[in-house]
């Protein structure tokens, strides 16, 4: 498990990380969102002990991860992408890695295994694309059999199968009861992905819920209207208070769901073309929230739920 307690870093006069707390759990896949320059990435190294707090602390499983005896099987981490000597093959990355922490050379083909790299571990890494590179980044992190595993940003450069497998696999290493921390900007990939989101703008926690509470919660759903009387419904459904937009030809309607709307419209005899809840997506959710915040960075603190 991560624990970070009131985590702040400032660099100069910028505060990156605000004095936040979060809790990542075992067995869970958390994603951990926010828009560019929100800390993140300096959140996540924190927890890898590459960056000091400047106030405030990070556990990994009750210690600080610089104070760890044996970094790579507390923690599977991967930073940035292409860690790696461009001249060394995938093998030769992964031997050096696991021979510089004592591990067996039988984790090698274990992981390349695991990361679908091993046609091709004997080329020079150099010469991978970047989806490849990310698989190996994936397959050093998890050289350790670590029960915490962190991925920023995993998914970058990776294809529709190469995210896939991904998903499949933080879902596994989540199974098998370990805790996993991925950050990412991809809301939707992460409403697949993740159990839990914490979401982060600003260096302040926004969010801090299980995915099916943070849909619910800042998903916005509204009732798509078309009609040949559209100008005139839309005048009725304000009168009866509701909330009319016109969008795409249409009218979204907030405040009352499709069937209260279809009665009113036919109690005034009056035709449908069109009468369809429509949902927002998570992507929608985190552009409101995120927005919200660089409006009103003081006010938009949302209730943390656990
Ligand atoms: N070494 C540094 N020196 C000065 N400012 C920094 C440093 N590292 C990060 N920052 C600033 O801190 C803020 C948070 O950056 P961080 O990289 O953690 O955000 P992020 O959420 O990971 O964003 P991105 O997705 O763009 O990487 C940004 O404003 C960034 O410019």
């Amino acid at each position: 498990m991560i624990r970070a307690q009131a985590l702040t870093k400032t660099f100069g006069d910028k505060t990156a990380v605000d004095a936040i707390d979060f809790t990542v759990k075992a067995g869970k896949v958390t994603g951990f969102l926010g828009p560019n320059g929100a800390g993140k990435s300096t959140t996540m190294r924190m927890i890898l002990g590459l960056e000091a707090p400047t106030a405030g602390s990070v556990t990994v499983n009750g210690r600080r991860h610089a104070t760890s005896p044996a970094p790579v099987r507390a923690i599977g981490a991967l930073i940035e992408a292409q860690g790696f000597h461009p001249g060394r093959s995938a093998r030769d990355h992964l031997r050096w890695l696991a021979a510089s922490n004592g591990l067996p050379s039988t984790r090698v083909g274990e992981v390349l295994e695991l990361v679908g790299l091993e046609n091709v571990a004997g080329q020079r890494a150099g010469r991978y694309s970047l989806g490849m590179g990310q698989r190996l980044g994936i397959a050093a992190a998890l050289i350790g059999d670590p029960p915490v595993v962190v991925l920023d940003e995993p998914v970058n450069g990776l294809d529709p199968e190469g995210i896939r497998w991904v998903r499949s696999l933080a879902r596994r290493l989540a199974a098998e009861g370990r805790t996993v921390f991925i950050s990412s900007h991809l809301m939707s990939e992460m409403a697949m992905t993740a159990d839990h989101l914490i979401v982060i703008g600003r260096g302040q926690i926004l969010a801090d819920c299980s995915t099916e509470d943070f849909i619910a919660r800042h998903a916005v759903a509204f009732v798509r209207v078309r009609s040949a009387a559209q100008a005139e419904i839309g005048v009725l459904l304000e009168r009866a208070g509701l909330e009319v937009a016109v969008a795409d030809d249409a009218l979204h309607v907030q405040g009352a769901d499709a069937a209260t709307i279809g009665d009113l419209v036919h109690g005034h005899g009056l035709g449908l073309h069109e009468l369809t809840l429509v949902r927002s997506s998570l992507e929608d959710a985190f552009m409101t929230l995120t927005a919200d915040s660089v409006e009103y960075t003081s006010k938009t603190r949302e209730p943390v739920a656990a």
